[in-house]
């Protein structure tokens, strides 16, 4: 129930005074910690090291430490406080961002992920749980600048109390504010049905469905926050994971996780999950279809089997003054047997390689007679031979060492190599595919390469290099740990303490704690984004229907746990190769460990808006219901049916118009993507996709694919025809474009039927 103001302004300036008093109190602890924190920061950064390996490590862990916990506490200056729980049995607190104590660990302030918070969201007048007033304060700065009420427990309240209630809607005050072309975090106004995804459990797959401008995307990020919070032992080392559709919407949402107090998460797009390529080459719908297709796995298996040869002929190979011999069955036998042994194509090699190198010394042996050779002199014949270039290079033609790059590259440049592998695909699906050996990365390369990479194994550099690097950290280790000791010879002999047996155990804890924090590895955010082993403890897949059955296959390896949240909209679904069917694909991966939510309010796109967006999704499937508008504006969109050779003029006027109209807020045009370049060349002064900071400026040209995820206060549809007819998803590529909106929607163009 939304509280009936008390008495009117005097009331309000009242409680605004009550609540600053409290907020400056929170402020000044705040800053209180944040300058120890710099402080402490200050003292490791100048501090003099005595330059060893230890030192410099010890230095670097307090760095990383107390930057983090500096940028932190700097994260959550904005909006620190918004809210206060009244309980029935009269205890009050106050919710912000993080948790703050005073000096006596008196709660000044409750983080909003804590179990007491939970309330704040859950409780309604139906079911108050304790609660009797729950209070929305909106800062602006550090000044506490309106007070909002629900009262949920009307018997529980005195009359005093209720002559200090406010009232005042504090969602709809936020969902109409201007777009600023970056998501804002929502812990103020998080709805009950929202909270309960947010605050799930961390095992299993948890889908979360819903419409456009449900939230799914703020929800998956609290989730994320709250996640770390309740599960940061856990979580905290292997981290969170979370993939978006495209670089301008991790752009747009990359502050709401830092602005949450959460830095420790990676955000991907699947294009740069693999390490040392960038994926930005763009790709035909028909290519991205069938190398998302799950059969592409075997073709690559295939691939890396075709690359191991048997020669129909035997080979004859002169070595000093021998002909030594390889018989087809040899070679096939020795090749058999090296993959029995490791199934793994580079890591089965040398085993390759050891059983021909035997077969030519033996031949080597047996001409200078087994009588005059000693074990010694054997393995002088078999290195020689090792080191002989025309063995190398036949072993080379036998079984070549491959990098996934390098498969995935010989293999779309060569029909032959393709046919042999994929069977399955007719000449005109190969032609689709094949394309020169240095074509630059698209993003369904991406998946195809970790298959790859998964089958064919480390290369012999790498794994040398993985070798020394482990042998370096051993050593390093060590030292550490003899430092920890000599730090602990020191204390006890400046102290003269004469110590126990069982203090010694202790003291042997102390050394393997500081030794682990000296030693801690680079955090999972910055670790991950260079290692593709790295397992994560969850992974957020948002926007997840566009994402291709490699694409899943390949994430599923980064998440063998299988806590995941995936939020998506079969509906929006653009890609050729996307999701149809959530079970479907999640039968295959966690059978019985996944779960659904569905998300029915639209926060976002008025209800006139949607009303369009409603006959388009009927198009797509009558079945299918649009979520409810929590809001109407009073103004209709604008469909308006240009002629092609007017259509340039038209949307140059609209923009300027728009433009005028939104004030400090955000226009999106939204065109199709083969007509990209003609209208980017018709509005040369607004922002174009390829930019950075697309987003930043007032109006913003983007294809629809680029508009995923997105919003902004106007949205100006050009050409709707040619969108819907562009791809096999044109109608769900026009219902993503409608529902962009936050406040009105122009479309101009030859309109499709659907838009009648
Ligand atoms: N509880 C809330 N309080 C305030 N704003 C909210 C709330 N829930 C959602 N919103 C706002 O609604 C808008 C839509 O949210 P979001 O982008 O997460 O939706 P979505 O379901 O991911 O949409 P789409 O599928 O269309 O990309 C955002 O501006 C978000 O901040």
């Amino acid at each position: 129930m939304k509280a009936t103001t008390g008495s009117g302004a005097g009331v309000l300036e009242q409680e605004i005074a009550v609540e600053q008093g409290e907020v400056t109190i929170m402020y000044e602890r705040l800053d209180v910690l944040r300058e120890k924190a710099r402080g402490e920061l200050g003292r490791v950064q100048v501090e003099e090291t005595t330059g060893t390996d230890q030192a410099r490590s010890e230095r670097e862990s307090f760095t990383d430490l107390f930057s983090g916990r500096f940028s932190q506490l700097s994260a959550v200056e904005r909006g620190l406080c918004f809210g206060r729980i009244d309980e029935t049995a009269g205890d009050r607190f106050h919710i912000g961002r993080i948790g703050l104590f005073d000096d006596d660990y008196n709660p000044l302030l409750i983080d909003w992920r804590t179990p007491v918070a939970q309330v704040f969201y859950r409780a309604t007048a139906a079911e108050p749980l304790g609660v009797k007033r729950r209070r929305h304060i909106r800062l602006h700065g550090r000044t506490v600048v309106g007070v909002d009420d629900d009262l949920l427990d009307a018997d529980a309240i005195d009359d005093g109390e209720r002559s200090t209630l406010i009232g005042e809607a504090a969602l709809l005050s936020s969902l109409s504010a201007s777009r600023t072309g970056r998501m804002n975090e929502i812990v103020a106004t998080i709805q009950s049905e929202q909270d309960e995804i947010i605050r799930s459990g961390l095992p299993g797959v948890l889908v979360v469905q819903g419409g456009p401008g449900t939230g799914k995307t703020v929800v998956a990020l609290h989730r994320a926050a709250y996640l770390l919070y309740t599960h940061r032992e856990q979580l905290g080392r292997s981290g969170v994971l979370v993939v978006g559709p495209n670089s301008t919407f991790l752009r747009y949402i990359d502050q709401v996780l830092p602005s949450l107090g959460e830095t420790d998460v990676v955000l991907a797009t699947v294009s740069e999950m693999f390490p040392g390529v960038a994926a930005t080459a763009p790709e035909p719908a028909v290519a991205a279809r069938i190398k998302g297709n799950l059969a592409m796995a075997d073709v690559i298996a295939q691939a890396i089997a075709g690359f191991r040869v048997v020669p129909a002929e035997p080979i004859r190979l002169k070595v000093n003054q021998d002909e030594l011999v390889l018989r087809p069955d040899a070679i096939r036998k020795a090749q058999q047997g090296a993959l029995a042994a490791q199934p793994l194509h580079n890591r089965a090699r040398p085993l390759f390689v050891r059983r021909v190198l035997k077969i030519l010394t033996k031949q080597v042996v047996d001409r200078i007679g087994r009588q005059y050779v000693g074990d010694a002199d054997i393995e002088d014949i078999q290195q020689e031979l090792f080191d002989d270039d025309r063995v190398l290079e036949l072993l080379d033609q036998l079984w070549p060492e491959l990098t996934p790059q390098l498969l995935v590259s010989v293999l779309f440049s060569s029909d032959d190599r393709l046919a042999a592998a994929a069977p399955h695909l007719s000449a005109s699906e190969r032609s689709a595919v094949l394309r020169p050996l240095a074509a630059d990365w698209t993003a369904s390369d991406v998946a195809l390469l970790d298959e790859a990479a998964e089958l064919l194994g480390e290369t012999a550099d790498v794994v040398a290099g993985r070798k020394r690097r482990a042998a370096e950290d051993a050593a390093a280790e060590e030292a550490g740990r003899e430092y920890a000791h000599g730090i602990v010879d020191i204390e006890l002999t400046a102290e003269r303490i004469t110590i126990e047996p069982w203090e010694i155990e202790q003291f042997k804890d102390l050394i393997a704690q500081r030794t682990r924090v000296f030693n801690r590895p680079a955090s999972s955010a910055e670790g991950t984004a260079y290692d593709r082993n790295w397992v994560f403890g969850h992974v957020i897949v948002d926007e997840a229907q566009e994402l291709s059955a490699m694409d899943w296959r390949m994430l599923m390896r980064r998440c063998p746990r299988r806590s995941m949240t995936i939020v998506g909209d079969i509906a929006q679904t653009g890609s050729a190769a996307g999701v149809r069917s959530w079970a479907e694909l999640l039968d295959r991966y966690a059978a019985r460990r996944w779960r659904t939510a569905e998300l029915t309010v639209n926060y976002r796109t008025p209800s006139e808006i949607m009303a369009v967006a409603g006959d388009v999704l009927a198009a797509i499937d009558p079945t299918l219901q649009p979520p409810t508008s929590v809001r109407e504006t009073g103004t209709r969109p604008l469909l308006r049916n240009v002629p092609p050779d007017e259509l340039p003029d038209a949307v140059r006027t609209a923009v300027k118009s728009e433009r005028e109209h939104i004030g400090d807020g955000r226009l999106a045009v939204i065109v199709p993507a083969s007509r990209y370049g003609e209208f980017a060349a018709v509005l040369p002064e607004v922002a174009h996709s390829h930019d950075p900071s697309v987003l930043d400026g007032t109006v913003a040209l983007l294809d629809v694919a680029q508009s995923k995820g997105l919003e902004f206060d106007a949205v100006l549809i050009a050409d709707p025809a040619t969108i819907v007819q562009e791809s096999d998803r044109g109608l769900s590529d026009l219902y993503v474009a409608i529902t962009r909106a936050t406040k009105h929607l122009t479309i101009l163009g030859e309109l499709p039927d659907v838009l009648g």
